[in-house]
């Protein structure tokens, strides 16, 4: 029995179109749906007790189902998206997403073509398994500061791998803990006794006979992480070098070289290169946000249209308390943040894909640009989708704190996106830096182009106000977009002003830090909007579907509004009135949604095994589930729990005693 039938009955556009919309194409749609099923019928892929297991087990199991998927891809003559499809669906993050995911972009993005020819056949084949060792003990963020050492002997024409000191133990890299035989390891690098900054190095961690450490390498896993399942399912390492030795070329040498007689060039390309691999994986983070609070909603969303509190008439039902207009405010701008995050998402791959483009053409310009966008909107989508999920577990009040909710691990394995890949406020720090030298360029002729082209309308946008004169007057696209732009203009000068007091630069950046980073958080907050009014201009069929998508649109931008109302207010841009209009128009647009919300995460299209939740479950049928899944826990094998006789009993007994006295 279909429990949410009638809610989505209620739904006013052609789901079926949305699901394209959300997938990217139809393509996408198909592929996404096959593989989804595919690995929601497999008993090889089931992941229900993953939150019970000891670390051992847990560990261990994904070793299983890492060599079982690698199998179907192989049996089933998966493609390259069918295979990526498939690890999404799995659901389960593993060693091989950092060999995947990092280890081979690393190779590919910094190697020469002779290393590309050497090492990638063997990384695809999966005969070497890789992970990428940049971060230490003592430094994460500070990359100019690790302290691992390659030294150029010239003698035998080999680095020699070093970690002088305990902070400079590699600490965190994934895969390495205890499966990587391979890593890419950042030093730096040392010829006859001069620094030349950090590269990166293959390095041979473990025998590919016994999978022994080889000589110099000591190697283990850095423990136990944050909630139950999670991220215990990945090996996050700890790595030292004594003395390793490695021939010359696996130094990874297509920004620079070390010649035979230990000359040190550099390419023509920026040095900022072989930070690439973190660039494409931000952006691949971006991409991956929109799924992550898309489930979260998905739960939230479906619990809240079952739940039912308070409101009964003559004996009636309960009110749902989906239709509680405070529960809207919340959980609504969550489900357009979704929709929001996928369109930029799909935005930033065509950005990171026309860099990657331009510097195979030797043409350097939107580097910049592609580093300020990928660490900005990094940042911004993961802190909201992780600030989302745990939202989403309050939403669904006491159960969401239940394992079986799948909000908790949800919320486990996705919170630490807003540290890896570059802490969040260190990645604001560096939208900033690039914001404020856009604004002191601006009187040099240089034209800003792409997302800071904004900045050439300046002196527009200081002294614009805003016009509108009722609610509906927010719905016009034009209006939103000067807003913002007027917003993120203002406060980027104002922090401008505010440094130019300062003698020394960096001084007056430390200081005005917290300004800085309001202010990147407000330029990035313009991309997500204006990215999602340019999905808009597109030809989107279905019926009804590109109306919810202007309604979602439109929550996501007032709640914004509404939430940073003081920057708007401050900048003199908007008047009370006006700011109080938005949030008339806000509610009006919830109540636009709310028959439809439903269908707009079913428009998700994720089956029960990868939501992995009682409460989001398609049929609504929640609490029968809830309690047939209390029964099951190990607790309840028996009636009396193990350790009663021995520390219960006592108790009692003891209690007897006293009431004697
Ligand atoms: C069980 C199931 C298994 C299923 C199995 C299936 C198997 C088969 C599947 C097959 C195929 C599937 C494919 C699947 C793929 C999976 C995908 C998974 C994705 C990966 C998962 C992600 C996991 C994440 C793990 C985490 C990894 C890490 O965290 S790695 C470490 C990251 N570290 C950081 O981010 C450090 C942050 N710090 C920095 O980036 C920098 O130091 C700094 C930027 C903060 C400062 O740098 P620096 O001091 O050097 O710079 P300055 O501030 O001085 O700036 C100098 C100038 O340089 C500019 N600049 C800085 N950075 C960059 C840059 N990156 N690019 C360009 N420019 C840059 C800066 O702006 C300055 O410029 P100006 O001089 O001002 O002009
Ligand atoms: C689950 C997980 C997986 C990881 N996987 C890998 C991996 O595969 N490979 C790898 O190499 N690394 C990996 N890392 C490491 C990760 O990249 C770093 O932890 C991350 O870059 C943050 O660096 P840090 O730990 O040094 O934080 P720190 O920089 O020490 O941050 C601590 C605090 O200081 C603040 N701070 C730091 N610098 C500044 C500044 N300049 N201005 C203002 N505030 C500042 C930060 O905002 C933060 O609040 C992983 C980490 C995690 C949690």
């Amino acid at each position: 029995m279909d429990y949410l039938a009638d809610e989505r009955k209620k739904a006013e556009f052609d789901v079926d179109e949305m699901k394209i919309v959300w997938a990217g194409s139809r393509h996408a749609f198909e592929v996404s749906d096959r593989i989804s099923k595919l690995v929601a019928n497999d008993p090889g892929f089931r992941k229900d007790t993953r939150t019970m297991l000891a670390r051992k087990e847990l560990f261990k199991n994904t070793l299983r189902k890492a060599a079982y998927a690698w199998k179907r891809i192989h049996d089933l003559h998966l493609s390259e998206e069918e295979a990526s499809r498939l690890r999404f669906y799995v659901d389960e993050p593993a060693y091989t997403d950092l060999h995947w995911g990092m280890f081979v972009p690393a190779i590919k993005g910094q190697g020469t073509d002779e290393q590309q020819k050497k090492w990638l056949p063997l990384a695809y084949k999966m005969q070497i398994i890789g992970c990428y060792a940049q971060t230490e003990l003592g430094h994460g963020s500070n990359v100019q500061g690790l302290e691992t050492t390659a030294t150029f002997d010239p003698q035998t024409d080999e680095f020699v791998i070093h970690s002088p000191t305990l902070t400079s133990s590699k600490w965190w890299p994934g895969g390495l803990g205890k499966v990587s035989t391979h890593g890419v390891v950042y030093a730096r690098l040392i010829i006859n006794g001069e620094e030349h900054g950090i590269h990166g190095f293959i390095v041979q961690l473990r025998s590919l006979e016994d999978h022994l450490p080889l000589p110099g390498v000591t190697v283990g896993d850095i423990g136990m992480k944050f909630g139950n399942g999670a991220y215990n399912t990945m090996d996050n390492g700890v790595l030292r070098f004594d003395h390793v030795r490695i021939p010359r070329n696996q130094m990874l040498m297509r920004v620079s070289q070390v010649t035979r007689d230990g000359k040190y060039k550099q390419s023509d390309v920026p040095r900022q290169l072989v930070y690439g691999t973190m660039v494409y994986v931000r952006q691949t983070i971006v991409a991956d946000a929109s799924c992550a609070l898309s489930r979260a909603v998905t739960i939230a969303t479906r619990y809240s249209a079952v739940r039912r509190q308070f409101g009964s008439q003559n004996g009636g039902p309960e009110t749902q308390v989906i239709d509680y207009k405070t529960q809207q405010n919340r959980l609504f701008p969550l489900l357009a943040s979704a929709y929001a995050f996928k369109f930029v998402g799909e935005w930033l791959t065509w950005l990171y894909n026309d860099v990657t483009q331009r510097l195979q053409a030797s043409d350097f310009s939107t580097l910049p640009e592609a580093h300020a966008c990928t660490a900005g909107l990094k940042s911004l989508t993961t802190t909201a989708t992780a600030d989302g999920i745990e939202e989403c577990r309050k939403l669904c009040g006491g159960h969401g704190y239940l394992c079986s909710s799948g909000l908790p691990e949800l919320f486990a394995v996705y919170v630490p996106a807003c540290t890896y890949e570059g802490d969040n406020t260190v990645l604001l720090l560096q939208v900033a830096r690039f914001l404020m030298k856009t604004v002191s360029q601006l009187g040099s002729g240089k034209k800003p182009l792409g997302t800071i082209s904004y900045m050439g309308k300046i002196e527009h946008l200081m002294q614009s106000r805003c016009t509108v004169q009722k609610a509906e007057d927010w719905l016009k696209p034009s209006q939103v977009l000067e807003a913002f732009e007027a917003r993120a203009v203002k406060m980027a000068v104002s922090c401008a002003k505010n440094l130019s007091k300062f003698t020394n630069p960096e001084e007056g950046f430390a200081e005005l830090s917290a300004d800085l980073v309001e202010a990147a958080v407000a330029h990035c907050q313009l991309i997500v909007v204006s990215k999602f009014i340019d999905k808009l201009q597109q030809d989107i069929p279905g019926k009804g579907v590109k109306q919810q998508l202007e309604a979602l649109c439109g929550i996501y931008y007032l709640y914004l509004l509404h939430k940073h109302q003081g920057d708007f207010l401050a900048t003199s841009y908007l008047t009370p009135k006006q700011a109080a209009l938005a949030n008339d128009q806000l509610r009006a647009l919830y109540t636009k949604v709310r028959p439809n919300a439903v269908a707009l995460v079913d428009s998700f299209n994720y089956t029960d095994h990868f939501l992995g939740s009682i409460l989001g479950c398609y049929d609504g049928n929640v609490y029968p589930k809830l309690y047939d899944a209390a029964w099951k826990d190990p607790l309840n094998d028996s009636v009396v729990p193990e350790g009663y006789h021995e520390y219960v009993r006592p108790l009692l007994k003891q209690q007897l005693h006293t009431a004697k006295l």
